[in-house]
């Protein structure tokens, strides 16, 4: 890649950080409803907060990715110690760099999409990013579930507006607070596998790890299944059939599971912050 300027998005979320760089040609997307230009080749990295040096391993991805004079990054964070951790590493790698960087922070009043929450300073600008990432895709109106550290169930409604939706804990939050909570209950790996491999939302778990199985796998699927349907009677009426978009760590673990019809978009955080209209 040898262009003058690119763009690196990044998604500080509570468990890891996301990174994608868009590489080719740039397309440009601004606020088209229904554009599906953001499927253009994205370079994309995830890095475990909890690793050791991950601020290190980001910003070294970055340098060998993009060949460019400028870059220019969009930091979106529901993090604030991790995305300073980010910024001073993305200061000492400027010092020894050719290339020129510019970094901004994006906040809710970057993303041109109303917000009718109570208090909009509040809400996750990750939460209104992948909002607006699923609408520019998919266009209006649409469910977006982002399977992190925490499970965002949102509502994107008729006329494109952001309308709130449901916050419940992540998979592995639910399996931390199970162990923690209980003296007998074991930590468990919550991925699908194990003796009940061939579908944990449906069989009565006959043991204690395949029955923490299936009490977190529905409990996160079944919410998003009667919420994704829910928020469509809401708009009754409503010309244009609903759509439900599955991004996050666990999207796609969870994705067998959920029996909406539904899409899953990786990194839709950052394909929201690149399609972002250019200041
Ligand atoms: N290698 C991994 N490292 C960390 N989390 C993982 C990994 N694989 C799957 N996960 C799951 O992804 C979730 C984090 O998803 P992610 O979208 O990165 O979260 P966040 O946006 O909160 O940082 C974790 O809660 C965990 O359940
Ligand atoms: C709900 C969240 C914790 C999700 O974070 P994540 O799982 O992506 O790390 C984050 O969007 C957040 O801190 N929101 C602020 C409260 C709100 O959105 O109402
Ligand atoms: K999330």
């Amino acid at each position: 890649m040898s262009e003058r300027n690119c763009v690196v998005a990044v998604d500080v979320g509570n468990s890891a950080v996301k990174l994608c760089v868009r590489r080719g040609e740039e397309k440009k997307v601004g606020d088209a409803l229904g554009d599906k230009s953001v499927a253009a080749e994205l370079a994309q990295l995830s890095v475990p907060i909890c690793e050791n040096a991950w601020h290190l391993r980001a910003t070294r991805w970055v340098r060998d990715q993009v060949r460019c004079e400028h870059s220019h990054w969009l930091i979106a964070s529901v993090h604030q110690p991790a995305a300073q951790t980010l910024q001073h590493a993305i200061d000492a790698m400027s010092v020894d760099s050719d290339m020129q960087m510019t970094v901004a922070s994006v906040s809710r009043r970057d993303v041109p999409m109303n917000v009718r929450v109570d208090q909009p300073d509040r809400l996750g600008v990750d939460r209104l990013l992948s909002a607006y990432g699923a609408r520019n895709q998919f266009g209006s109106p649409v469910t977006v579930v982002d399977a992190g550290s925490a499970v965002t169930i949102d509502w994107v409604n008729d006329e494109g507006d952001f309308c709130g939706g449901a916050i419940l804990p992540g998979l592995r939050m639910q399996a931390n607070a199970l162990a923690y909570g209980t003296d007998a209950l074991p930590e468990i790996d919550w991925k699908v596998g194990g003796s009940q491999s061939e579908n944990p939302a449906t069989v009565a778990g006959t043991n204690t790890v395949d029955a923490i199985r299936l009490g977190l796998i529905t409990a996160v699927t079944a919410a998003i299944d009667r919420l994704s349907v829910a928020y469509a009677n809401s708009g009754a009426g409503s010309k244009a059939q609903s759509k439900l978009v599955l991004t996050g760590g666990d999207a796609a673990t969870i994705s067998p599971f959920v029996q909406q019809p539904h899409e899953v978009v990786p990194n839709l955080v950052c394909r929201g912050l690149l399609d972002l209209p250019r200041s």
